[in-house]
């Protein structure tokens, strides 16, 4: 059978209907953008993975794979480096500056308490310093959420309309799914295990019992913020990767069909600690690999952030 083919980027927005909240996060973009100069340094951080429903009341969704610490950790040096931060974010992932406390090896939230409800004196400091540096950046740093890659794709675009400007960087750390089920083919109800409990027209599961998925390709989103909805900002995206005889290939096919100006290209398996740059300028890989003992006290994306804000103050000295 013919795979089918993706919906051109305009048509999608025409036939899956906009997330109930979008009016207010472009509110909350908005406020956001006039509480400072519109020439300040500010950067898009996408993070997280989106979900795609299988029913429009969801009960199954496929997931794309994301902590969301590349994301929220990447934010926090975004801030360090004097940008201001629009968050995008899958709900519940991993957030700058929390994220030293949730998700950590054997400790749980009550784990950070005595017997008698206050922070143990142990983890006083670490949290205390936390804490102020979050009340420091709080300003400077908005977050939007989202869950399924449809509230991704309309969040994106809403977005990137308003801060299409060269001193605005894309950040796109998220893990996009790239296949989904169309608006209009979504079972309104819970799929039913037993096919002869389920409304014909649904047919996800067959005579056997097997649930049969029919997932239509995410359109190509990447181009059209690339060539329309954020012409004028630098644009970086991940490329994220299993096989590594498969990664730079890939990386460098992305930059070739978006014509944006850095692609990072990572290994699923080795992302904390590698990671390759490769941008529309120089046809060498400029590698960031850090060991295992700076990894102890230092996290990958402080050297990522240092690189990509030297490349981001070039793009905006040229004017571009
Ligand atoms: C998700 C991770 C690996 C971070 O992991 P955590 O720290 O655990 O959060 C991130 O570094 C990454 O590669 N993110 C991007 C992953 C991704 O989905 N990349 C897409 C490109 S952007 S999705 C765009 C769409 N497919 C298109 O081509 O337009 C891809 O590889 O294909």
């Amino acid at each position: 059978m013919e795979a089918a083919a993706a919906l051109p980027e305009d048509k999608y927005f025409q036939e899956n209907p906009k997330p109930v909240y979008l009016d207010s996060l472009i509110e909350q973009t908005r406020a956001f953008l006039n509480t400072h100069d519109k020439d300040e340094k500010i950067v898009l951080v996408t993070s997280g993975g989106t979900s795609v429903p299988l029913e429009s009341n969801t009960v199954r969704f496929i997931d794309n794979f994301s902590a969301g610490t590349r994301g929220a950790s990447s934010a926090e040096q975004f801030l360090f480096k004097g940008y201001r931060v629009i968050f995008l974010h899958r709900e519940f992932s991993l957030q700058p500056f929390n994220r030293h406390f949730i998700r950590t090896k054997n400790l749980n939230f009550l784990d950070y308490f005595n017997a008698e409800g206050q922070i143990d004196e142990k983890y006083l400091d670490d949290i205390k310093s936390m804490k102020s540096m979050a009340e420091k950046y709080k300003d400077a740093l908005l977050m939007l959420p989202f869950t399924t890659v449809n509230d991704y794709l309309w969040s994106l675009r809403s977005i990137a309309k308003l801060l299409n400007n060269n001193n605005a960087m894309f950040y796109l750390a998220a893990a996009v799914s790239d296949f989904y089920v169309p608006y209009g083919k979504l079972p309104e109800h819970k799929i039913q295990s037993r096919s002869e409990f389920q409304d014909k027209s649904e047919g996800k599961v067959n005579k056997s019992g097997q649930l049969i998925l029919d997932l239509d390709p995410v359109p190509k989103f990447l181009r059209k913020l690339v060539q329309n909805w954020a012409n004028k900002s630098m644009i970086v995206s991940f490329k994220l990767e299993t096989d590594e005889d498969l990664l730079i290939t890939k990386a460098k096919q992305a930059l070739k069909n978006y014509n944006h100006q850095l692609v990072i290209g990572n290994i699923l398996s080795t992302r904390h600690k590698e990671v390759v740059v490769l941008s529309e300028e120089e046809e060498s890989e400029h590698w960031i690999k850090i060991s295992d003992e700076t990894l102890k006290n230092h996290s990958i994306e402080e050297f990522i952030i240092e690189d990509i804000t030297k490349r981001h103050e070039k793009w905006m000295s040229n004017d571009n």
